[in-house]
C-alpha cells in the first residue's frame, strides 16, 4: 500500500454539499469506464477542488479532485462538475445527484439516486449536480482556462493553470460530446469558432482521470513532436496543469497535467480498424505496414532528437531486465499456463541482456495499431502517448528502448490475425500478419539505420514481455481473447534460435 497522506480539504472547508455529493459519488464512480478499482468498494476523500472561470451565471463549473482509498493502491481521480439550479432535459444521463437544502440550513437532505433519472424531492433550493464532461458549460470554461492561459484557485490548496501552445487565438465552443469507446480517459470533442464566429478545425480535449505527480508523457512527448514541426501527431492546442497537496513532497505540494487539448482530425479511421478491413476482404496490409515502419522510425528519429537520450549503462540494462522479470512474475500469477514457458522465456531474456543494446531515448510507449489514425492525406499520425495504463507513470516518463514499440506494433499485427481466426473458425490469417511483419520490420531498418533483425533475442524479449503485458490485460479486462497473447509467448520462447 502506498502512503495516501495526500492532504485534504480540512473539515471548515468541507461543506454539507460537498460531503453529500462526495456520497453520491461513491455510488456513481464504479460505474464509469475510467474508474479503475472494480473490484473493490470506493473510500472516497476530496483532496481539493476548483471552479472554473465562464460567463453563465446559473452553472457553477467545477472540479472535484477525489482520492480513492479503497483498493491496494489509492488513486488520485479528477471528477469535473457542473451545478445548476433548473433541471436541464438534455443533460439527464449525466445527472450525478440532486441535493436538496433547507434555507440557511446545515444539513442538506441530500438525495442520492440509485441511477441518475430517479431524483424526487426537488424543492426551490435543489441543486442538480451533473457529469461536467457532457456540459457545454464545463468545455467552454476549460478550452478557455486553456487558450487564455487563465489560472484558478481552489479550496484545499488546488489550483488549474492553462498553457497555451497557440498564443492570441482565444476560441468559443458552440457544441461538445464525448467520444464514446472504451477509454481510460475522457476525451471531448469540441466544435469552435474563433472570436470572428468563423468556425475552425475541432478540437479533441483529454481528460486525464486518474491524475499523476510530474508531467503527462501524453503531453510532453506529442507537443515536443508538433514543436518540432512534425506531421505525425496532431497540432497541439495547449494543457492544464494542476497542483494540489500531497504531504510525501518536499514541500507538501505536488502538480501534475490534468487535461491536453489538440487539433480533432474528423472522419478518420484508426489503423485496428483498417487492418481489420484489410483482413476481412482479403487484401494485403504490406503497404500500409510498410508506410507504418517509417512513420515510427520518424517519429523516434524526431524524439531522439528534441528529447534526452541515455546510452545503455549496465545499471540502465539490469533496470529494464528487472522490471521484464518482474512483470514475467506478475503474468504468471494471474495466467498460470504461462509456467510452463519459464525456462524459454528466462533463456530469451539472458540472451537478450547478454546482447548489444541501442541508445534509450523517449517512445510512445503503448504502440498498438489503435493508437495510430489513417488520414486520408497526411498518412499515419500518432496518438495517445501516456504509455501502458498499468505500468507506474515515472517508469512511462523515462528514456526507454525502441524496440519496445517495435514489438508492441508487431504484436498488434499478430492481434488481428488471432481476432480474426476467432471469429472465422477454421480460417487463418497468419500469412497476412507474417507479410505486414516483414514490411513494417523492412521499412523500420530502411529509415532508421538499425537493423532489428541482426540481434533477434533483444527482439524476441520485448515482443515476450508485451505479450505478457497483454496476458495480464486480457485477464482483467478481455478474458475471451487471452489465448492470442499466451499462444505467442509460447512461439516466441520456444522460436528455435541458432
Ligand atoms: N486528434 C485526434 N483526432 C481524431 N481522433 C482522435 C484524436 N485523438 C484521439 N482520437 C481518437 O480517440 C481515441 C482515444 O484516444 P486516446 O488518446 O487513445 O485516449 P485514451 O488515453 O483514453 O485511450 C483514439 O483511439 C482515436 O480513435
Ligand atoms: O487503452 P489503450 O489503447 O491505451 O491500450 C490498452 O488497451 C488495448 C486494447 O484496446 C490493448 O491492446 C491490445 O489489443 C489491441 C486490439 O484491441 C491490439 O491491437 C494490441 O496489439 C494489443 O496490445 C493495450 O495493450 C492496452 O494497453
Amino acid at each position: 500500500m502506498i502512503d495516501t497522506s495526500l492532504g485534504d480539504v480540512s473539515a471548515s472547508d468541507s461543506s454539507p454539499f460537498d460531503n453529500a455529493l462526495l456520497e453520491a459519488l461513491t455510488e456513481w464512480m464504479p460505474r464509469q469506464r475510467w474508474f479503475g478499482g472494480k473490484t473493490t468498494v470506493p473510500a472516497l476523500r476530496l483532496i481539493g477542488s476548483f471552479d472554473l472561470p465562464h460567463g453563465d451565471a446559473e452553472v457553477r463549473v467545477t472540479t472535484f479532485l477525489v482520492l480513492d482509498e479503497g483498493g491496494q493502491q489509492s488513486r488520485l481521480y479528477q471528477v469535473p462538475l457542473t451545478v445548476r439550479g433548473e433541471r436541464v432535459p438534455e443533460l439527464e444521463s449525466s445527472l450525478i445527484v440532486a441535493i436538496s437544502a433547507e434555507p440557511g440550513s446545515d444539513n442538506p437532505d441530500t438525495d442520492v439516486p440509485v441511477n441518475a433519472v430517479t431524483v424526487g424531492d426537488e424543492g426551490s433550493h435543489t441543486q442538480f449536480v451533473y457529469d461536467g464532461t457532457h456540459d457545454l458549460a464545463y468545455s467552454g470554461a476549460l478550452l478557455d482556462l486553456v487558450t487564455r492561459d487563465q489560472a484558478s484557485d481552489g479550496t484545499g490548496g488546488a489550483t488549474a493553470t492553462g498553457r497555451a501552445q497557440i498564443s492570441g487565438h482565444p476560441l468559443t465552443v458552440t457544441h461538445a460530446k464525448v467520444l464514446s469507446g472504451e477509454q481510460s480517459n475522457t476525451s471531448i470533442i469540441m466544435t469552435v469558432t474563433s472570436a470572428e464566429g468563423a468556425e475552425l478545425t475541432p478540437v479533441i480535449c483529454k481528460v486525464f482521470r486518474v491524475l499523476h505527480h510530474g508531467n503527462n508523457p501524453d503531453v510532453v512527448l506529442q507537443s515536443a513532436l508538433a514543436k518540432a514541426g512534425s506531421t505525425r501527431v496532431p497540432a497541439s492546442i495547449g494543457s492544464v496543469v494542476g497542483q494540489w497537496h500531497d504531504s510525501r513532497m518536499p514541500d507538501g505540494r505536488t502538480s501534475g497535467h490534468l487535461a491536453f487539448a489538440q487539433e480533432f482530425l474528423p472522419g478518420v479511421e484508426d489503423a485496428w480498424r483498417v487492418a481489420l478491413d484489410a483482413v476481412e476482404s482479403g487484401r494485403s496490409f504490406v503497404a500500409e505496414a510498410a508506410a507504418l515502419g517509417e512513420a515510427t522510425a520518424e517519429v523516434h528519429e524526431t524524439l531522439a532528437s528534441v528529447l534526452p537520450t541515455v546510452a545503455p549503462s549496465d545499471d540502465l540494462v539490469a533496470g529494464v531486465m528487472t522490471s521484464m522479470r518482474r512483470r514475467h512474475g506478475g503474468a504468471v500469477r494471474e495466467v498460470p499456463s504461462l509456467a510452463e514457458h519459464n525456462e524459454a522465456i528466462e533463456r530469451v531474456f539472458e540472451a537478450a541482456e547478454a546482447s548489444p543494446w541501442p541508445n534509450l531515448q523517449r517512445i510512445h510507449g503503448d504502440y498498438h495499431l489503435g493508437q495510430v489514425l489513417h488520414t486520408p492525406n497526411g498518412g499515419w499520425v500518432l496518438v495517445d502517448f501516456e504509455g501502458e495504463p498499468l505500468r507506474p507513470m515515472v517508469e512511462r516518463s523515462q528514456p526507454d528502448l525502441v524496440l519496445r514499440d517495435i514489438a508492441g506494433m508487431l504484436r498488434s499485427f499478430d492481434y488481428v490475425a488471432g481476432s480474426y481466426a476467432q471469429t472465422h473458425p477454421g480460417e487463418s490469417a497468419t500469412q497476412w500478419a507474417l507479410d505486414a511483419r516483414a514490411a513494417f520490420l523492412d521499412a523500420y531498418i530502411a529509415r532508421a539505420g538499425l537493423d532489428l533483425r541482426a540481434n533477434r533475442a533483444l527482439l524476441d524479449a520485448f515482443e515476450i514481455d508485451k505479450a505478457l503485458y497483454e496476458a495480464i490485460y486480457e485477464v482483467r479486462n478481455r478474458p475471451s481473447w487471452v489465448s492470442i497473447p499466451t499462444t505467442a509467448v509460447a512461439r516466441l520462447a520456444n522460436r528455435p534460435r541458432g
